[in-house]
């Protein structure tokens, strides 16, 4: 791998974000080939570099899915969230932590050793409670999936002093010690307005969010709170958490969402950083001052 980065051709442009937290969801659609995986941990690198402060809240829905499928078993979603069995919930456990992490841990640390991490468990990372699914105005048992109600924002304050970028699994520790399943996208949400963030990134395998989905393919440049509220009912799949996600966050006080396209490389350094051309993706902001 090379160890020359894109930042070196981008500094200017990162200018404004020095010394801001900026929080990266990494989906696993987004994450399913090599040098994709090697392009992102370069940007997130370059982003440490350029002074600011990169956290990762990664997913791996398609890993997981992929080792349910091996050991024989269903894999289900209701409204973009998947049913967990205590039977699921080891297989996602072991796929996010034990192996997803360890892959993007092992690229970031190619450049140095800037990354650690970390599943929501660990410090009480991420604090959970028991989340349902809503048909129909009826609410619907989804198993251990779980809604985060806290983050240990000194933990990942720790590392981030330290220099070093802290890689977040998407499970959540009950006050019970349950282990629940957490939607990625619900996980950076949280994480970013807990830690402040001046902007959450979400990568995934869409351009943006698409207008009249699945017939039109036109991607929302720039929502606002208020109406992407409005357009969230009509939302399907994993498009569902995802943009609730982003709506959390901006009020939450993070100044700015990126829904980019991770499928091409090095997305998340061009989606960062402000150049003069247009911003690619769907750029949610929070609702002008009243
Ligand atoms: N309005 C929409 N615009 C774009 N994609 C949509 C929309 N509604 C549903 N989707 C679906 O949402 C998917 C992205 O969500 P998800 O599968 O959870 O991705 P990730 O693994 O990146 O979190 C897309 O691949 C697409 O199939
Ligand atoms: C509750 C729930 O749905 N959890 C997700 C967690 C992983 C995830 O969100 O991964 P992506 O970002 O790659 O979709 C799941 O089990 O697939």
């Amino acid at each position: 791998m090379s160890g020359t980065l894109a930042v070196a051709e981008e500094p200017a442009s990162l200018e404004h974000l020095r010394g801001g937290t900026v929080v990266v969801k990494y989906g696993g659609s987004a994450m399913n080939d090599d040098g994709l995986g090697r392009a992102f941990a370069e940007d997130v690198v370059a982003l440490h570099r350029a002074g600011l402060r990169p956290v990762v809240v990664h997913g791996g829905g398609p890993q997981i899915g992929a080792q349910l499928g091996r050991l024989g078993l269903e894999a289900r979603f209701l409204q973009g969230l998947r049913v967990t069995t205590p039977e699921t919930m080891d297989v996602v456990r072991m796929v996010l932590a034990g192996k997803v992490q360890r892959e993007l841990v092992g690229l970031l640390n190619q450049h140095g050793p800037y990354a650690v991490g970390l599943s929501g468990e660990d410090a009480h990372t991420l604090t959970a409670v028991k989340r349902y699914a809503e048909v129909g105005g009826e609410r619907v048992d989804i198993g251990l999936v779980g809604e985060v109600t806290r983050v240990n924002v000194a933990v990942l304050e720790l590392l981030l002093d330290h220099g070093h970028i802290p890689v977040v699994s998407s499970i959540g520790r009950g006050e019970d010690g349950q282990v629940y399943n957490v939607n990625a996208d619900t996980a950076a949400g949280a994480v970013a307005a807990a830690l402040g963030a001046r902007m959450l990134v979400v990568l995934t395998d869409v351009p943006g969010l698409c207008r009249d989905w699945p017939r039109g393919g036109e991607v929302l440049e720039r929502v606002r709170a208020a109406e992407l509220e409005r357009l969230l009912p009509g939302l399907t799949g994993g498009m569902g958490p995802k943009m609730e996600a982003c709506l959390r966050a901006v009020r939450g006080g993070v100044a700015a969402v990126r829904v980019l396209d991770g499928r091409s490389p090095h997305a998340l350094l061009a989606g960062v950083a402000e150049t003069n051309g247009p911003t690619p993706g769907t750029t949610v902001l929070p609702d002008p001052p009243e």
